[in-house]
């Protein structure tokens, strides 16, 4: 196992991927242990029995961890209480795992599309690069369209890229990399396809433990099939076989549950990996770091300081060639209910009791389900129409061709949110996302309360709004987390303004890496804190659902707003409801 891995090799600071296996005040190299046997084997949860060795307990595992250590180490079964094992000695499990016989094949289904050019393929090489891939790995593309071997990896070529600050070897990289990409083609729901896929990762396995990841890479209508298929013709035999899936996870709480319990008919809840990309972004991840390694911020993280909380998604860009999908799904499902969703239940859950992923998953179901139904008058909806500036003509939303000319699919909504729990009770969480919009951009904003008997505030005017403290975590572009505190402007005179802004988050030279590539890895880990529950996905439904059936039912129709603009003047309606005004994406500290 390569223990260059940024990931391992951070081990000694405070990194939340080391500290996650259960050990936190373990030394770096049990970390990299860790890590090690995680990927050489069964995932944490050999990591989790190492761990509970490592604390002298007796830990229950099933059949898979069983099988795990079986392979990394046979003598660590006792005899004849199979699902009872004892692992007494944590080092000799890490020095098996250095030179492990497992292997890992990573398939991505639907290699042919969008997201797996753009992202996985990329994402995969990235990994490979900081030498985060297992010593053994094969990743094969699967899809109907014909494709050679070297087809597939002169497509993939075409996408991949180094680093800015790391291009030492990267076309000798990349050459080792596209030799460890293959291409099946076979289609969606063949038993029989699968099969001889199987009979490939199998030459490519040998006699190793196999650990198979399959990545859903594919339209919903098709995943059941995928699963099932895999499930039985493809799946490990004597390692694990874990499935990521792809959003969207269902149109609403029925066809979502549909689909949790087709998966669950080929696969338990810890083979499924749900993904919400947002989950993998660094910033996001940097949410929770923020708020429970700083003294300074918990204290103030209520409804007593504070006074909203915004979430504000925005692209300058329209559907651009996914009209088809957009249409039937909207910006509510695409943004809201997943990405900006997660990051509110990350910003208002209650202190895990460790980094555990099932400690974090169940704060945030806590969240969900203490979320007040949504009202349709706290809701705004808007549509892109066209718009010529500068000579040049931005198209509606209806002007393209996979979608229906009297569409009413919002490409804009705002919403107002509260939490009925004792921290955030009165506090708006407002959320804001929006296609085709003036700019490009994502943030977490809050606005603190006003200071009570503000000696100053003669000294700024009458606009108190302007002088309260807030805190801006910019998730992108340009990735930062600041603070706008009060300031004297210099000179003989009492004049205070907040331009001066405290930056909390130094700036590291280094590149931040792909959510894909964080997600990937954590689930060829078999990490599952940043993936989506069930119980998750069902309480975000559960808040959408009803909403978004009345607006469809009602047949509500969005505001329009041009294309390139800030969006439907309904969004400060809206704020102003609720004594707030919406952060600016694009006026304020830009790196
Ligand atoms: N693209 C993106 O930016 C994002 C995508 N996603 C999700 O990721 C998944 C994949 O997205 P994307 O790559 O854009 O999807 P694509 O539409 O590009 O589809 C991926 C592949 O699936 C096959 N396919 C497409 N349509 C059908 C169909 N009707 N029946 C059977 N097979 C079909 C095609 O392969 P072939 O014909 O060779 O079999 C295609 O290359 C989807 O679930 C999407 O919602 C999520 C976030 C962002
Ligand atoms: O999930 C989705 O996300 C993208 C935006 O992702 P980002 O990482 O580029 O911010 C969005 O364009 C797409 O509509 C949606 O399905």
């Amino acid at each position: 196992m390569a223990l260059s891995c940024m990931r391992c090799s951070a081990g000694a600071g405070n990194g939340a991927g080391s500290v996650r296996r259960g050990a936190p005040a373990a030394p770096s190299f049990v970390r990299c242990g860790l890590r090690g046997l995680a990927t050489a084997a069964a995932g944490c949860r050999v990591a989790a029995a190492a761990a509970a060795a490592a604390k002298g307990v007796k830990g229950a595992m099933d059949a898979g961890v069983e099988n795990a250590v079986r392979s990394v180490a046979p003598s660590k079964v006792e005899n004849g209480s199979p699902s009872e094992i004892i692992v007494d000695d944590f080092q000799d499990l890490i020095s098996l795992s250095e030179n492990d016989e497992s292997t890992v094949t990573i398939t991505v289904v639907g290699a042919s599309g969008d997201l797996a050019k753009k992202k996985i393929f990329p994402a995969l090489f990235a990994l490979y690069y900081e030498d985060c891939l297992p010593k053994h790995f094969t990743i094969f593309g699967y899809a109907r369209s014909n494709m050679t071997d070297a087809e597939l990896r002169n497509m993939v070529s075409r996408t991949l890229t180094c680093r800015i600050d790391k291009r030492e070897n990267c076309n000798e990289k990349m050459e080792e990399f596209l030799k460890r990409c293959f291409y099946h083609s076979g289609q969606y729901d063949s038993e029989e396809h699968f099969r001889d896929l199987d009979k490939k990762l199998k030459q490519h396995e040998g006699s190793r433990v196999s650990n198979r990841l399959f990545y859903l890479s594919i339209p919903p209508n098709i995943f059941l099939d995928v699963v099932k298929c895999a499930s039985i013709s493809s799946s490990s035999v004597n390692g694990w076989t874990r499935v990521i899936v792809e959003k969207p996870f269902g149109r609403d709480s029925d066809s979502s549950a549909a689909l949790t319990r087709g998966l669950k008919q080929y696969l338990v809840e810890d083979q499924i990996f749900r993904i919400d990309h947002y989950l993998g972004k660094e910033l996001v991840e940097n949410l929770s770091v923020l708020r429970f390694s700083n003294l300074v911020f918990e204290p103030l993280w209520s409804r007593q300081y504070i006074r909203n909380v915004q979430l504000i998604f925005s692209e300058d860009f329209g559907t651009e060639g996914r009209g088809g999908y957009f249409d039937r799904y909207g910006i509510i499902r695409d943004i809201m209910q997943n990405h900006l969703l997660q990051i509110l239940a990350i910003f208002a859950m209650e202190t895990p009791i460790s980094l555990e992923a099932e400690d974090i998953r169940n704060e945030k179901v806590k969240v969900l389900c203490s979320m007040k139904p949504l009202q349709l008058e706290d809701v705004v909806i808007g549509q892109y129409k066209s718009h010529t500036k500068g000579g040049t003509t931005y198209p509606a939303y209806t002007d393209d061709k996979t979608v229906p000319k009297d569409s009413l699919t919002p490409t804009f909504a705002a919403a107002a949110l509260f939490i009925n729990n004792a921290r955030w009770d009165g506090v708006p969480f407002l959320m804001k996302a929006g296609k085709a919009l003036h700019t490009k951009g994502a943030e977490i904003r809050v606005q603190f309360r006003h200071v009570p008997g503000n000696l100053y505030k003669r000294s700024f005017g009458t606009d108190l709004d302007t002088s309260t403290n807030e805190l801006v975590i910019r998730v992108q572009p340009d990735e930062a987390i600041y603070l706008k505190i009060n300031n004297k402007i210099p000179g003989l005179g009492m004049r205070l303004d907040r331009k001066t802004d405290v930056e909390t988050c130094p700036r590291y030279s280094k590149e931040i890496p792909d959510a894909y590539e964080r997600l990937l890895l954590d689930a060829i880990e078999g990490e599952r804190r940043l993936f989506i529950r069930s119980d998750e996905l069902d309480a975000a439904w559960e808040l959408f659902t009803p909403l978004l059936k009345e607006l469809e039912e009602k047949r509500i129709a969005p505001e329009l707003y041009p294309y390139g603009s800030r969006g439907p003047v309904g969004a400060h309606y809206l704020a102003a409801k609720y004594n707030v005004r919406w952060g600016d994406l694009t006026t304020e500290h830009k790196a």
